[in-house]
């Protein structure tokens, strides 16, 4: 397959995933997903890769989650519920058999955010950011984005992200455990190396095992998140969820409650 909108670079054993859409603050399409599965199931088959690096082109973005401007009515226009088939890729990273390290240059915003928790390591630069922006704009990742959020932070942080939609700092998501380390700018893809050369040291059995040993106590969360995915797929018709994209496309602020059409919860 060759790649429009990611990079992928193998070297020493350490293959490097780059999402490649600047422009986009490294926003993910139904291409850039496809493209991602591609190189993460190559990555993960390929036995003289120990390890995986996952990041975003330039140093605004780690990954800002789905491409607004791609989210038409009801989707994204690609495979799956939503037409951006974002749950397999979620899957995939956590089935990869290698630890995968998120390298965190800029900002990691709703599903960049959760890709960042998807993933088994996070090394951030200090100008980073951490947040989740769906109630924001008409959306919800329901399944590792909120259920496994909340493993690594605890169920109150976890709801104060996805409830009120803030921004987080490199410094408070090292604080809160979100993320493993923090370090400048300019250290940052050495400080990675570093983590990626100690890994290529360790047996790649007992870490393919221990990486499943601790997927297992989360596995049923893909589970709902197939079923919610089902469930945001006719969120996305309603106009609530639409006024949520309009607004962000039109630099507005939304107004959700005029459009909240929902019978009496
Ligand atoms: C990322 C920001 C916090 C940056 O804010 P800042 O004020 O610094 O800059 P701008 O807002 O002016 O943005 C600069 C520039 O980039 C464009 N941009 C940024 N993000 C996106 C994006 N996601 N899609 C398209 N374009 C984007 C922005 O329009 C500007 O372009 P100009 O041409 O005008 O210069 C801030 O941008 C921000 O908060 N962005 C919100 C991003 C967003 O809405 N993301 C999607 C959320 S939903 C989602 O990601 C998602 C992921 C999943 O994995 C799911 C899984 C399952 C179900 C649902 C999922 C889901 O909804």
């Amino acid at each position: 397959m060759s790649y429009q909108d990611i990079a992928f670079d193998r070297r020493q054993g350490v293959a490097e995933i780059r999402i490649n859409r600047p422009d986009k603050y490294n926003a993910f399409r139904a291409q850039t997903i496809e493209e991602l599965l591609d190189a993460f199931k190559q990555a993960g088959a390929d036995r003289s890769v120990g390890v995986i690096v996952l990041t975003g082109t330039g140093d605004k973005a780690f990954c800002t989650g789905g491409d607004q401007s791609s989210h038409g009515q009801g989707g994204y226009g690609g495979r799956g519920a939503i037409g951006l088939p974002v749950d397999e890729l979620q899957g995939l990273i956590r089935d990869t058999p290698k630890p995968v390290i998120a390298k965190v240059n800029g900002y990691a915003i709703g599903g960049g955010n959760v890709l960042v928790t998807v993933c088994d390591l996070a090394i951030a630069a200090e100008h980073a950011q951490f947040g989740q922006v769906g109630p924001k704009v008409g959306s919800v990742d329901p399944g590792f984005g909120t259920a496994l959020l909340a493993r690594g932070l605890g169920e109150k942080r976890a709801r104060e992200v996805w409830f009120l939609c803030r921004r987080y700092s490199a410094a408070q998501a090292l604080a809160w455990g979100w993320i493993n380390a923090v370090v400048s700018k300019e250290d940052l893809d050495a400080e990675v190396q570093r983590w990626c050369d100690e890994i290529l040291g360790l047996s790649p059995t007992a870490l393919a095992i221990a990486k499943r040993s601790f997927n297992i106590d989360t596995e049923q969360l893909r589970a709902v998140s197939s079923m919610g995915f089902e469930a945001l797929a006719l969120f996305y018709e309603s106009a609530e969820s639409r006024e949520g994209v309009e607004a962000f496309l039109n630099k507005r602020k939304p107004d959700f409650r005029s459009h909240y059409q929902r019978r009496t919860p």
